[in-house]
């Protein structure tokens, strides 16, 4: 495919590019940026795809009046990959994410914050970067509800993934976004019983969503909760719309991002708490990722459609980095927890090869 064999041109010669798939979408997008330049979103006024990290780190775009754009079809059918063998016993992994979950729990008892998000990093030997086709193809087959993609610049690195989460989507005045927390292991079974804990915790993330969006809304409509399937897990979810007083996408990312189903609440504490006590930078686990004001397929400019960055990796040419969390509350237990963060691993770890 053409779009295939631009990427590898673009990427041999070091320039930045990304490739995506909407949610439920028959075409994929190429944009190839003509220049290596690192272009920075400024004000929001910017036409192009973003990737913007969790706290530190560069907030970039690739134009898209400077790249070549490529739609075609993309890769239509089902793959029902393998199950990967999954380690619940790597000692270190586990000793030091039960560690910071109790630290967690212990902010929390302290009132310092009433959700927090840890995460953590896993890094595994493997040329993802030989084989970009391929990679890009097992993620759109296997994972045709997320948002897919794979994306690269020179002074940023490459990361690739599929995720299940819409930050916002803004058109013609309304914005749509989701409130996604709780998780349980996805056997495919069809009645789906929500524990306390896990109605709770999201909970939490809708009244965010709701609190943080009443100053910008004219009306705001939420879903009742239901399941959303996401690979080996699923999660509780509320649709929330609404209707916008003004159609300002500084404003509303900032408002939204980054929200408790990734950072915690309060914003600012919890975001402080993990920055300091998680050992490591998430760089542009659990930002954002997206079109910002443009439908590329549409060819219109007056949308904007973020989606959260989960269920990601970073690809470095002999290895790549998993960055998985998971939500904590007063009734967190460590070793579930860690447990969580090993299935929700699966999702990348399924696409490796
Ligand atoms: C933080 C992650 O996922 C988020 C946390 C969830 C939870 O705590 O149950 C569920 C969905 C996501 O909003 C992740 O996948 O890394």
């Amino acid at each position: 495919m053409y779009l295939y064999k631009c990427l590898l041109k673009q990427f041999e010669e070091k320039r930045p590019f990304v490739v995506y798939r909407k949610p439920n979408a028959d075409q994929m997008v190429g944009l190839f940026q003509k220049t290596r330049e690192l272009h920075l979103i400024e004000n929001f006024d910017e036409v192009g795809f973003v990737l913007a990290p969790f706290a530190q780190g560069k907030r970039f775009y690739i134009p898209l009046s400077e790249s070549a754009i490529i739609v075609e079809q993309a890769p239509q059918g089902k793959l029902d990959l393998e199950d990967v063998e999954l380690n619940y016993n790597d000692a270190i992994a586990k000793e030091n994410f039960e560690d910071l979950v109790k630290r967690c729990v212990s902010a929390i008892k302290q009132n310092v914050f009433g959700k927090v998000v840890p995460s953590r990093k896993e890094s595994i030997q493997v040329d993802v970067q030989g084989d970009l086709e391929g990679l890009f193809n097992r993620l759109c087959l296997s994972y045709p509800t997320a948002f897919c993609y794979v994306i690269y610049h020179p002074e940023i690195g490459m990361w690739a993934g599929a995720t299940p989460e819409s930050l916002l989507k803004v058109k013609d005045g309304v914005l749509e976004t989701m409130a996604l927390a709780g998780t349980q292991v996805n056997n495919g079974q069809q009645d789906v019983v929500w524990e306390q804990k896990e109605k709770e915790e999201q909970q939490f993330v809708t009244d965010f969503i709701v609190e943080s969006l009443n100053p910008l809304a004219n009306k705001i409509t939420v879903s009742e909760p239901f399941t959303k399937r996401a690979a080996r897990v699923m999660h509780i979810c509320t649709s929330v719309v609404a209707e916008l007083k003004e159609n300002n996408v500084k404003v509303i990312v900032d408002a939204l991002h980054p929200t408790p189903a990734v950072c915690g609440m309060p914003k600012a504490k919890a975001r402080e708490f993990l920055i300091n006590e998680e050992g490591y930078e998430r760089k542009y686990y659990a930002g954002y990722i997206g079109e910002l004001n443009c439908n590329v397929i549409e060819q219109t400019v007056e949308e904007t459609d973020l989606y959260v960055n989960l269920r990601c990796m970073e690809v470095e040419c002999d290895k790549v980095s998993l960055y998985i969390g998971c939500g904590v509350t007063k009734d967190s237990d460590p070793t579930s927890e860690f447990i969580e963060t090993v299935n929700k691993s699966s999702t990348m770890k399924k696409v490796l090869k």
